[in-house]
């Protein structure tokens, strides 16, 4: 299986269930895999016949900014529903990281794969 994929895309957001989390945005990672078939895009050599991996991260830093979850859970079921309906993808795997939510740990989150492939 093909795949396009995202590494550590940086976004900003209001999340989190204390209070002080609700008055200020933080900042999530996340990484994306998507499945997609390659071949026309490179017989071709063009855009149009592939996943535009800097169309998807538009897509999700606005997502982010629009919507202010209190689990990171939600943020990832949401986006993955968001993503696969608009950009017609079939299967994805989407961590989220929130880092320095547990300053012992390097980062904490989610992981969810959703689609068939
Ligand atoms: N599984 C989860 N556990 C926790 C979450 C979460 O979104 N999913 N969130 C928090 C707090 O918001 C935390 O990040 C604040 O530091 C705690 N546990």
């Amino acid at each position: 299986m093909d795949s396009v994929f995202i590494e550590q895309l940086a976004v900003e957001t209001i999340i989190g269930v204390y209070d002080w989390e609700r008055t200020m945005s933080q900042r999530l990672l996340l990484d994306l895999n998507m499945a997609w078939d390659i071949r026309q895009a490179a017989r071709d050599d063009d855009l149009q016949h592939t996943l535009d991996y800097a169309a998807v991260s538009e897509h999700v830093m606005t997502f982010a900014g629009e919507h202010s979850f209190q689990l990171v859970e939600t943020f990832a079921e949401r986006l993955a529903v968001e993503l696969m309906q608009t950009f017609g993808i079939s299967w994805l795997r989407l961590k989220i990281t929130k880092p320095g939510a547990v300053p012992q740990a390097r980062g904490v989150g989610v992981e969810i794969e959703r689609g068939c492939r």
